[in-house]
């Protein structure tokens, strides 16, 4: 397990800035959690601090962090009887094994047993209870006073106002929002048009603090720790002598929450060993936790042990913080994307600006539906919180609302199918096209009738819906074998537009293979990857029958994008032997086959390959403006088609690789940066010429 590099501070200027930007962000994360930093940052930071401190001792500033509870932010006014205290950390098998070793060495035995429980991330809290009722509630503070933060009594599960025997002591733990207390305070607070909390441990200090709410939100305690006071009489002894695995025991029998109930129950084992696979369970179970926990906290169990380790002034020297990787990072929402899945239903994505948790870099996270979006208040542009552990699919928490500039914009909610073009069933929760699992099946027959595909005028999507309802087509295959008197009997078809109809679906039939491929919808072959495709392999047999290694030999396709090709292909063999009994075309006009394996390579002394002999064979080309002459009726798509067929690579964009830019009338930007580059230009009626063999009318 690593950890994120320290932030890397080279003179005294940076390191006070360094300190003071540590000093307010701990400010504001023990006050209100609205920290603009999240933690990860904050350790590199106050790690970077840490770093410097030690080249330069002299330099180090009062107000550093460094070796203080709570990084000296917090502040309070009620005394604590013991100092509670924060924890050290380590990282790794071998940072514990030493660190095990020193104390051992500390106390000058092998320590008899070690407690493993999870390190629970909320804020440390100390409850006074006196003869059985719940006194006062304290927070850590400095460690040496926290604040009286009694009023929250009685909004905190598994802290009773009264436990079932009369004692007086004091039990530590961690009061911290459970995910499902998270969700519940954020849905409260934004119907209240308050801001969501960016994540559950602000949203329990926030929440700890704040008095005279007009609504209540529910936290939960866990304890992980008691002691005697002042006037607790004779369970002072007991408690003061008792190994700690029996102390949470105790209190949980007094009636306090512990993690004894939860999936990551506190263990007390004798070896080093031992500890480590208790580690490595805790660590396995973090995702699937209802709560969050942020390590793994190993204290030597015996009371002897720990009084003889002793402790240092920010934390104890006989427990350990096994920390855990951060799986919380600020990031910006970039956009929502709504997908449609097999069965119609339309599921939000939000698209993140890509960012390292845990080992791998997150760029999307999911949404649930819009009314998630909707209750939760995100905003486009939006700085969030994003939570990503083991295996599941990133989340996002909330909203970082303090971090707001106002210029965030509304997410805007798709009107219309975002894939069939259908209306939304928007009744329920989640949205579903009402095209229901023929959602995918309209919008393929879409796809391949458009424009750069089959090019079959007078079928739009609504026209799809209809043969689609009616049960005319299941692919866009059937569309080549429609009936006539079917089609007649549907509403709204005259004889004149089902003659159209079937004359313009005839029509397709002859269209080159890198059309027809291109209708597949094959993953990652739009347009210009079909023409490629088609160009390079000529029929649709020689495609279909390609492997992954002749595919790659095609430009532009990875190992990666071949691989999935291949198999998409195998799933629409039927598909394509059905377009091939219907007569549609599957060659590639003026295409020359690659030889076949195991023939005898033709050498024609050009490296260039078969486009060499063509005029445009080896140059990449660029058109922009509007095209005039006999070029006028082309599409983008159809220069793009007629510039390949000419041997030449076509582009969109003008870079120093360009060979020639086909510059038109209101050629803008593209024209400029071509004459800035040397790119020659032709207008139109001398590229026409240029191509003019190719020039054939579009079937
Ligand atoms: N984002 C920010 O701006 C910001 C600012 C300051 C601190 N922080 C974060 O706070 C952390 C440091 O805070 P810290 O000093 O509170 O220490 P800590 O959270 O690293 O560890 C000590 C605390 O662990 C808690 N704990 C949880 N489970 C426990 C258990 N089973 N037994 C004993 N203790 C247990 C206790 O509250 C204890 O005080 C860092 O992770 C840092 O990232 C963040
Ligand atoms: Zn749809």
């Amino acid at each position: 397990m690593t950890t994120n590099p320290a932030v890397v501070l080279v003179d005294a200027a940076s390191y006070a800035a360094a300190v003071e930007e540590a000093a307010q962000a701990a400010a504001a994360y023990y006050a209100t959690g609205e920290s603009m930093l999240d933690d990860d940052a904050y350790d590199r930071l106050a790690r970077g601090i840490a770093a410097y401190e030690e080249a330069h001792p002299q330099d180090t500033l009062d107000a550093s962090p460094t070796g203080k509870v709570a990084g000296g932010a917090a502040v309070g006014d009620v005394p604590h009887t013991v100092p509670m205290l924060s924890l050290d950390n380590v990282f790794s098998a071998e940072q514990f094994a030493t660190w095990t070793a020193s104390v051992e060495r500390r106390i000058g035995r092998p320590v008899a047993a070690w407690s493993v429980e999870p390190k629970l991330d909320g804020l440390a809290v100390a409850a006074r209870y006196r003869e059985g009722r719940l006194d006062q509630l304290i927070t850590r503070g400095d460690g040496t006073a926290g604040e009286d933060v009694s009023h929250a009594i009685g909004t905190v599960l598994g802290l009773p106002e009264r436990l079932s025997a009369p004692v007086t002591l004091e039990v530590r733990g961690e009061i911290l929002m459970t995910d499902e207390q998270f969700e519940q305070a954020n849905t409260v607070r934004t119907e209240h048009g308050g801001a969501p909390f960016a994540n559950p441990r602000n949203g329990a200090a926030g929440t700890l603090r704040a008095k005279d709410r007009p609504y209540r939100v529910e936290m939960t305690f866990f304890a992980y720790a008691a002691l005697a006071l002042p006037d607790s009489g004779e369970s002072a002894a007991t408690l003061a002598e008792l190994p700690h695995g029996e102390v949470l025991t105790y209190v949980a029998g007094l009636g306090v929450h512990t993690a004894a109930d939860t999936a990551v129950a506190p263990r007390t084992v004798g070896t080093v060993e031992d500890v480590l696979t208790g580690v490595e369970d805790i660590a396995s179970l973090r995702a699937s936790l209802p709560f969050g926990i942020d390590g793994i906290v190993i204290k030597a169990d015996l009371a002897a042990d720990q009084r003889d380790a002793g402790s240092g002034t920010r934390a104890p020297r006989w427990a350990i913080a096994y920390k855990l990787p951060a799986v919380e990072k600020i990031t910006r929402l970039l956009g929502v994307e709504w997908n449609v899945g097999r069965t119609g239903i339309i599921a939000p994505r939000a698209v993140l600006e890509p960012v390292e948790i845990d080992g791998s870099t997150v760029g999307y996270a999911t949404l649930h539906n819009p009314a998630d979006i909707t209750r939760r208040d995100l905003r486009l542009g939006d700085q969030v919180m994003v939570y990503k552990a083991g295996d599941i699919i990133p989340r996002i928490e909330a909203p970082v609302a303090h971090l707001r500039t106002g210029d965030e914009k509304p997410i805007e909610f798709p009107e219309t199918c975002p894939q069939c073009g259908s209306e939304i069933d928007t009744s329920e929760q989640r949205w579903r096209c009402t095209r229901g699992r023929n959602c995918r099946l309209v919008a393929s027959i879409s796809y391949a009738a458009g424009r750069d595909q089959l090019d079959i005028e007078g079928l739009g999507t609504t026209r799809v819906v209809q043969l689609v309802d009616a049960g005319l087509v299941a692919d866009f295959a059937d569309l080549f074998t429609l009936d006539r008197a079917r089609l007649l009997a549907l509403e709204r078809m005259g004889e004149t537009s089902t003659d159209n109809l079937l004359a313009a679906i005839d029509t397709a039939r002859a269209r080159p293979l890198s059309r027809v491929f291109c209708a597949l919808g094959v993953r990652g072959t739009g347009r210009s990857m079909s023409r490629r495709i088609a160009r390079h392999f000529a029929t649709m047999d020689r495609i279909v029958a390609a492997d992954v290694d002749a595919l790659q030999q095609v430009d532009g396709i990875g190992k990666e994008k071949a691989a999935g090709v291949v198999t998409e292909l195998v799933e629409l063999a039927p598909l394509v032997a059905k377009l091939v009994a219907a007569g549609v075309n599957m060659t590639e006009p003026g295409a020359t086959p690659p030889p076949e394996p195991g023939t005898a390579q033709e050498d024609d002394g050009e490296d260039g390959g078969p486009s060499a002999d063509l005029p445009l064979g080896g140059m990449t080309v660029v058109v922009t403006g509007a095209m005039t002459g006999a070029l006028e009726k082309l599409s983008r798509n159809q220069m793009n088609e007629l510039i390949e067929r000419a041997g030449g690579k076509s582009s969109s964009s003008v870079s120093k690789r360009t060979s020639l830019l086909v510059a038109g009338e209101k050629a803008g930007s593209k024209r400029t940066k071509a004459e800035d580059l040397g790119v020659r230009i032709a207008a139109p009626a001398e590229f026409a010429e240029l191509v003019s063999a190719f020039l054939v009318p579009e079937v």
